[in-house]
């Protein structure tokens, strides 16, 4: 079975980025490039990246205008991404938009509820009601437009996974036992996932960060 890791590069320097890509590669099954990089390095530092084999997830998480969102897709489409994400927020139309203007090859995923919020947070945006209702919700509706699949913490992918049997589920928001959370707060171990039906583990800091990243991706490999 293949690798379900995907580093992200959350680094704004290039070289810096393709370093770290390249110390891990034997240790995970592809890289995460985000706003972060996409902002500062563009296509051309996505082709940069490229050159190192794996497959890239382009992850813009795009929330627009139906019409926006499809011609920002049609745009990256030519960098032939792997996986780009959509905010499920967005609205269907959107969503049936952006996938229709990715490629063929290109699996969409919907961006339900931030790992980094929880149940207070979304009150205060005006949601009532439990991360888990509202990731289910997303999900559906993000399964009615076409997608692929969706963007989900460990706390719900089971469930999604037990109604989604194929669709493609993303977790980010993972952390080895021991590891510290920052800015993640409904956070599970890679292996956690893994076992409740996520495609692919979105793991960045736990491995960035690390005194040793080679080291960290190979570690988080063996619990796999
Ligand atoms: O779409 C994402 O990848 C994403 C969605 C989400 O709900 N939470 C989340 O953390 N992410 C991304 O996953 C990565 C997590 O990074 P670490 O917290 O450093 O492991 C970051 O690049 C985030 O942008």
């Amino acid at each position: 079975m293949s690798n379900p890791v995907y580093l992200a590069l959350d680094e704004p320097r290039l070289d810096e980025a393709h370093t770290l890509a390249e110390r891990a590669k034997p240790h995970i099954g592809g890289v995460k490039l985000g706003m972060e990089f996409f902002y500062a390095h563009g296509h051309h530092g996505v082709l940069d990246i490229a050159h190192l084999g794996l497959p890239i997830f382009l992850d813009l998480k795009l929330h627009d205008i139906p019409n926006t969102a499809a011609r920002a897709m049609q745009a990256v489409a030519v960098l032939e991404p792997a996986i780009v994400t959509v905010h499920a927020s967005g609205g269907r139309a959107m969503m049936e938009d952006a996938k229709a203007a990715a490629g063929e090859q290109c699996k969409v995923v919907a961006v339900t509820m931030l790992t980094s919020l929880d149940e207070r947070d979304l009150a205060r945006t005006g949601v009532a009601g439990s991360p888990h209702d509202h990731v289910m919700r997303l999900a559906d509706l993000a399964r009615e437009s076409g997608l692929d699949g969706i963007v989900c913490s460990g706390r719900e992918v089971a469930a999604v996974h037990r109604e989604w049997k194929d669709g493609f589920l993303v977790v980010p928001g993972l952390r080895p036992a021991g590891s510290a959370a920052g800015d993640q707060k409904r956070i599970v171990t890679p292996r956690q996932a893994r076992d409740d039906g996520a495609s692919v583990l979105v793991i960045g800091r736990p491995i960035s960060r690390a005194a040793d990243p080679r080291q960290a991706a190979r570690d988080i490999e063996a619990t796999l």
